[in-house]
């Protein structure tokens, strides 16, 4: 272990076998989505064409700071506001939608638009690795954080992670698909190891979002003399709240089934709200990092050559949130990082399973950081 591992716990652990066992789950089916979807909420377009949320905001009691516990890596306590359930929310309670009709100001994100309204891609990235710059529309923004956030205060949704050791992770997590372990470094079809709920499915427009993310970054590396993605049916989507001193160990997301990371599946990531600095290497090695930008709306996608990078989310750059994102959805001070991922590979043919859902069968390897 080095310094920075000693001080940051590492969001995909270090090496190790756990033995763990995992229940297979049948997949989620359309019914079982339709059902989740449970009536608790529902979206109206505006006439901004933003999302009005019909849910009450989650009754949230002015809320004594969390006790950590004192073996806690948490640097300090978590800023959020919790649900009487337990869950933390991202967004302020009772925040209206935007209500200007004005033309609106040119998104922050849109400096970055080539004139034909194509987002632009980083040079100089290592191979199987796309940074799309100002990739998702202030709307699009805008509505994966109400969802998010509303998912996020329902069964499953934020909390902070912690590791067997009882170090806890900067950040708050909320699981879409399958649940990550941090005990374990394993996928789990519950969250055994902390109130035993099912993460909610993917949202189904999320998912097809990710589709037209993965294209885009397709493209991307074509014209930059590179080659597709291998697609992607993510049955996987890890949220990730940082607040302001919210971070995350240099770690390769390696949790996946061998054949997922063999096959190069990419690793989908979309980033909303503050900015964050975000470092990748070919090891470890924080010293020999490189280190990006990642501003609201960007689409990474690490994938092929790419897949096994070692990253890490070194600072939370506060008051970068693009101020429309804030005003529109209350987001509250941090970043709100999405990541879609694919449990196993699909090796086609009669019965093949697509879609969601992979059924985490295989919780005993050792996962997560070398
Ligand atoms: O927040 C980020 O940009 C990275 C998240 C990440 O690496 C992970 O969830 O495995
Ligand atoms: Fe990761």
């Amino acid at each position: 272990m080095d310094a920075q591992d000693v001080e940051i716990p590492l969001h995909h652990g270090d090496d190790r076998s756990t033995g763990a066992s995992v229940n297979a789950r049948s997949l989620m089916t359309t019914n079982d989505l339709l059902k989740y979807a449970r009536g608790m909420h529902a979206w109206l377009p505006s006439t901004m064409g933003l999302y009005v949320s019909t849910l009450p905001p989650c009754a949230v009691s002015p809320q004594e700071p969390e006790q950590q516990p004192s073996n806690s890596f948490l640097s300090e306590p978590s800023q959020l506001p919790r649900c009487p359930d337990g869950a933390y929310d991202i967004c302020s309670v009772g925040v209206a939608p935007s209500t200007s009709t004005g033309p609106r100001a040119p998104l922050p994100h849109q400096q970055y638009r080539a004139p034909g309204g194509v987002p632009r891609s980083v040079d100089g990235l290592p191979p199987g690795v796309v940074l799309l710059k100002g990739y998702l529309t202030m709307d699009e923004q805008i509505r994966i954080v109400h969802e998010i956030r509303e998912l996020g205060i329902g069964p499953g949704g934020f909390y902070i992670p912690s590791y067997i050791t009882g170090g806890r992770l900067w950040l708050h997590m909320m699981c879409m698909g399958l649940h990550w372990e941090p005990r374990t470094n394993s996928y789990e079809t519950i969250r055994s190891s902390h109130d035993g709920a099912t993460p909610p499915p993917i949202p189904a427009w999320l998912v097809e979002l990710c589709g037209r993310c993965l294209a885009a970054a397709s493209d991307a590396a074509v014209a930059a003399g590179g080659s597709r993605f291998p697609p992607l049916q993510p049955d996987i989507c890890l949220a990730n709240f940082y607040e302001r001193s919210g971070k995350l160990g240099m770690h390769q997301d390696k949790d996946e089934m061998p054949d997922s990371l063999r096959a190069g599946l990419p690793v989908v990531s979309l980033s909303l709200g503050d900015a964050t600095d975000f470092q990748y290497g070919k090891s470890r090695d924080i010293e020999e990092a490189s280190t990006v930008r990642l501003e609201s709306g960007d689409l990474l996608v690490f994938g092929g050559p790419g897949r096994m990078i070692f990253h890490s989310v070194s600072k939370v750059h506060p008051n970068t949130a693009p101020p429309e994102l804030v005003r529109a959805t209350g987001l509250r001070p941090g970043r709100l990082n999405l990541t879609f991922r694919q449990y196993r590979a699909l090796t086609g043919g009669p019965g093949t399973r697509t879609g969601t859902g992979a059924g985490a069968g295989a919780g005993a390897r050792g996962k997560g950081t070398s």
